[in-house]
């Protein structure tokens, strides 16, 4: 089985791959979260591992915009990782040399205070280890960047600071995507896209009422622009209520009976790293 996920060697990703696929997998690197899932919507690889939500940054946009892009794109399950954050330089570097920080745009809204604090500025990367191995290679001494434990061991760098992203507390929610939807049973959450039919007052408490009238739990709930007009949203619902079928069969028709275009974009269960001090 070929699985993708966001390159170079040393990304979180990597991390939340290996930990939560078994060894016979081969693995391929992407430069970007978008290519990563191109990379099975475009069937070159069977499944990706992509991060779609953060402790302190709340949803990764580009990831479910980039899954909306592909209509054959499904989850079929979720990995929580703890994230902490580390400030990496080059060996002779001091922490006082420090005048900008490099990552990838989730981390550096992960670590908002501490940039604030250190008054540097901030450059986006397409990952922690990309923005690493551009330091690696500069040789600069006034730039550091913010990545794992296992970035530092990669690629020698020095851990010039420790975790010192603005929670302590810090999890990323990763989700494993392919072609197919998950057909087992015993599924507990169900991820449903809701296209209001029309833009009127009130729509999505109507929606959202349908759900609790058959007592189904939702445990998250995302808006996302349509691109159609300004002002005119789509809704992503996570229900988790161990997929009780004939429910969710029951909201899909009263949503679609209210001209509401619903799509499931998969069922899923929840696995979490054991680990607490890998990355
Ligand atoms: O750049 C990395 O190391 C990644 O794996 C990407 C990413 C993200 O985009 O959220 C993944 C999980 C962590 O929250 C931090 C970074």
């Amino acid at each position: 089985m070929k699985v993708a996920y966001l390159g170079p060697k040393g990304t979180f990703s990597e991390e939340a791959a290996k930990q939560y696929f078994e060894e016979d997998v081969k693995f391929y690197m992407y430069d970007t979260i978008p290519d990563v899932i191109d990379a099975v919507g475009e069937h070159g690889v069977d499944k990706a591992i992509v991060p779609l939500e953060n402790t302190i940054e709340g949803t990764i946009n580009m990831t479910i915009d980039s899954l909306l892009s592909f209509n054959n794109l499904y989850i079929e399950g979720e990995f929580t990782l703890p994230v902490s954050l580390q400030l990496l330089s080059n060996m002779e570097t001091n922490l006082s040399e420090i005048k900008e920080v490099w990552s990838i745009s989730p981390i550096l809204t992960q670590c908002r205070k501490y940039i604030k604090k250190r008054n540097v500025k901030s450059l986006q990367y397409d990952s922690s280890a990309s923005a690493a191995l551009t330091l690696k290679n500069s040789g600069r001494m006034d730039v550091a960047v913010i990545g794992s434990r296992s970035l530092a061991d990669i690629l020698n760098l020095k851990i010039i600071d420790w975790n010192i992203q603005d929670n302590s507390d810090n999890q990323t929610r990763f989700i494993i995507i392919s072609n197919n939807m998950n057909n087992e049973s015993n599924l507990k959450k169900t991820m449903f896209v809701i296209t209001p039919g029309q833009d009127q007052p009130g729509v999505l408490s109507s929606i959202l009422n349908i759900f609790t009238a058959l007592s189904i739990n939702l445990s998250w709930i995302e808006s996302r622009p349509t691109a159609r007009k300004l002002g005119a949203y789509r809704f992503f619902l996570e229900a988790n209520n161990f997929c009780n079928e004939t429910s969710i069969n029951k909201a899909i028709k009263i949503l679609e009976t209210l001209d509401h275009e619903v799509r499931i974009l998969g069922r899923y269960n929840t696995f979490e790293s054991k680990s607490h001090d890998t990355c």
